[in-house]
């Protein structure tokens, strides 16, 4: 398979060592300014920053190239690269965070808020940690996980980040030098609390499961979401 990467970064270097293991060709390596034609690739996969992460998306869509993107912080226009891979008859998934063991943690995540739901003693908190060059915040999969809780849990209808609101999933937000990604949900009553956290060692899941989608999504068309590639939830 002949890969696009989407910016070239701490993600795309991580997903070309195992794209390379895995027996497939890196014919673009795109940062700002890169010109390239999409059109030699046979996916694309984007890990790029938010502010050019839609246009990425859809010059590969545009093109009738199928695209994977792990980019946060653009979430504004996803709506509207769903209607354009509709429309085009494309193929394009999006996914917050690619790793195994975060799709466990979202299923997980989702259970527990539904158990959560009627017991008022027990109050949420999420948390998420970074590396300090992180441009977004919260994680995409901080929000996520919120989501996941508030439609599963009868007391919220919104997240908030660094504050406390009624109905609203507080989520705090942390920069420490070097961190992958640590997210943590935590429920706390007077008497306990229960504490579910997901801690990637490094980048790896995310590069592995980035190219398995690529590989799974050839000769489909669709938007489609992690949960169909790992067959779960
Ligand atoms: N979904 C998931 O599983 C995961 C998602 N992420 C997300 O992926 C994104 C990238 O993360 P990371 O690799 O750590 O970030 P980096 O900052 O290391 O890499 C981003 C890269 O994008 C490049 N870039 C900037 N503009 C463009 C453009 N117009 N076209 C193509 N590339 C461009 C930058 O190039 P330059 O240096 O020249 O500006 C840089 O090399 C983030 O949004 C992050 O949140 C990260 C890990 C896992
Ligand atoms: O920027 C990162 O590094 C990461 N971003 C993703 C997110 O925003 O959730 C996934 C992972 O946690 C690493």
């Amino acid at each position: 398979m002949n890969i696009a990467l989407l910016g070239y970064g701490k993600m795309g270097k991580a997903i070309e060592q195992i794209a390379l293991k895995r027996g497939h060709n890196i014919v673009i390596k795109a940062d700002v300014g890169t010109t390239y034609n999409i059109t030699d690739a046979d996916v694309a996969i984007d890990f790029s920053i938010p502010s050019v992460a839609f246009s990425n998306i859809s010059k590969c869509l545009n093109n009738g190239v199928p695209v994977i993107s792990g980019t946060t912080g653009w979430l504004e226009d996803y709506d509207n690269a769903v209607a354009l891979c509709n429309e085009k008859k494309g193929a394009f998934i999006s996914a917050s965070n690619f790793s195994l063991g975060v799709n466990i943690f979202f299923e997980l995540n989702k259970n527990l808020a539904k158990m959560m739901s009627n017991l008022a003693q027990y109050k949420v908190r999420l948390e998420e940690i970074h590396h300090t060059q992180k441009l977004d915040a919260p994680s995409g999969t901080a929000i996520t996980l919120a989501n996941g809780i508030i439609k599963n849990h009868s007391s919220f209808d919104k997240w908030v980040l660094d504050s406390k609101e009624d109905n609203a999933v507080p989520i705090v937000a942390k920069r420490i030098e070097n961190v992958p990604g640590t997210h943590t949900v935590k429920y706390e009553s007077d008497i306990d609390f229960i504490e579910m956290k997901h801690h990637a060692h490094n980048r790896e899941g995310f590069a592995l499961g980035a190219v398995i989608a690529a590989e799974w999504i050839i000769g489909k068309t669709g938007v489609f979401t992690m949960n169909d590639v790992l067959n779960i939830g």
